[in-house]
């Protein structure tokens, strides 16, 4: 049962679902020590070969691995890097290597939202493949049966207003019904003025600073309480 107004929420990873250390001090650098070796051997493939061209064209005249080096020095949101870095986990994932790491109360929050009717979808920086990576091999097991879809950058930037107006249109709801949880407030700044509901996720362990207006919460099971909605335990 649903008693919320809420028909879906979609959820940011880094310093929502995922602590930020995960993200910056295990994800990142893999794929910067992998990225050599990786289009060593893979810079060939017709995948690989798309992605060197797209970089070639945000960064004319650059050297293409100086280009992702200098964007993964930058923690730079562009697409090319982020199609890049999604290729490289998946290796890390399939052999163990990587587990996505979640906040214990987010699996069974989630259980318990797509339980009650809820539609769930991610929307990361992180590219479509990464997140379902992610949450196919976390550590509370596969959990890309919950999630009904998956939005990243090639839907737009996410602190642009147009990026949330376009994923509600996906959707097809009133971005009124659309819950909207992330760390970052120019995020939810953007998400908010496309209509959407918010809530400003603040893990104590990400020291997330309040951004003043968003309703906040330390965890899903504070987001459930905030919205009528089970939190799974
Ligand atoms: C899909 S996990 C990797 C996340 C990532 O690459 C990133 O840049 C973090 O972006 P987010 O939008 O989840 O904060
Ligand atoms: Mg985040």
């Amino acid at each position: 049962m649903n008693p919320s107004k809420l028909a879906a929420v979609v959820t940011d990873i880094e310093g929502t679902t995922t602590p930020i250390a995960f993200v910056k001090d295990t994800l990142f650098p893999f794929a910067e020590t992998a990225l050599d070796g990786f289009l060593d051997t893979h810079g060939q493939d017709p995948q690989v070969l798309a992605i060197i061209e797209a970089v070639r064209a945000e960064a004319p005249g650059e050297d293409p691995r100086k280009a992702l080096r200098r964007w993964m020095a930058e923690d730079a949101k562009v697409t090319p890097l982020k199609s890049l870095q999604g290729l490289i986990w998946a290796a890390g994932y399939a052999d163990g290597r990587l587990k996505g790491a979640l906040y214990p109360d987010v699996a069974p929050a989630l259980r318990a939202w797509a339980g009650a009717g809820l539609r769930l979808c991610v929307y990361s920086s992180g590219s479509v493949a990464a997140q379902k990576l992610l949450f196919g091999h976390s550590s509370a097991g596969d959990l890309t049966p919950l999630f009904h879809g998956y939005f990243d950058t090639r839907i737009g930037a996410k602190r642009e207003r147009a990026s949330y107006t376009a994923i509600a249109a996906g959707l097809n709801l009133p971005p009124a019904e659309i819950l909207f949880l992330s760390d970052i407030a120019q995020e939810l700044d953007a998400a908010a003025e496309a209509g959407l509901a918010t809530c400003q996720m603040l893990r104590p362990d990400d020291g997330t600073i309040a951004s003043g207006w968003h309703p906040t919460a330390a965890d899903f099971a504070a987001v459930a309480l905030l919205h009528g909605l089970p939190k799974g335990y």
